[in-house]
């Protein structure tokens, strides 16, 4: 019914997805093993940001996906922890006709001593809660 892909290259993203996928009972699946989108009723899909842009598989999973009328909800992490990544995922999937149901973003650990501890206990929980709204509201 839901699933949770996401693209990570350092596990943090993997963490929110981890996250997600227990606390709504959905398998999370890298986008690196998936050449197309599987069906669901509504896609948690997640990045981290690189270059202040999502990673380069997000964005060709999208690009070449046909996506008219499909459900995402957005997850991302970054080592601002502006969201940037998730608004360029929100942006481009809108542009291919899906529907964004709403976004989760936070900080990551970056380069080894940046945002040490994130996601952290709070990020986590926020996840789950903003999971538990996703599929509420729909
Ligand atoms: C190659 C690289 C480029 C990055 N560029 C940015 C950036 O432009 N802006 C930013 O806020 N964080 C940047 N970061 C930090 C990551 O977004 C942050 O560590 C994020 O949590 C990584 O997610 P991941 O562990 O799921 O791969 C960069 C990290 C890496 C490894």
């Amino acid at each position: 019914m839901y699933k949770v892909l996401y693209y990570s290259m350092t596990g943090n993203t993997k963490k929110l997805a981890m996250a997600i996928a227990d606390e709504i009972g959905a398998e999370a699946e890298s986008i690196k093993s998936l050449t197309t989108l599987p069906d669901a009723e509504v896609v948690f899909l997640g990045s981290g940001n690189y270059g202040n842009k999502p990673g380069e598989d997000m964005s060709k999973f999208i690009e070449k996906n046909d996506l008219s009328g499909r459900k995402f909800a957005l997850f991302g992490t970054s080592g601002s922890g502006e969201g940037n990544e998730v608004r360029a995922m929100s942006e481009a999937l809108r542009q291919k006709g899906a529907v964004v149901l709403g976004s989760y973003y936070c900080k990551g650990r970056a380069f080894l001593v940046i945002n040490m501890g994130h996601p952290g206990k709070e990020d986590l929980e926020g996840v789950r809660k903003f999971a538990r709204e996703m599929i509420k509201s729909n």
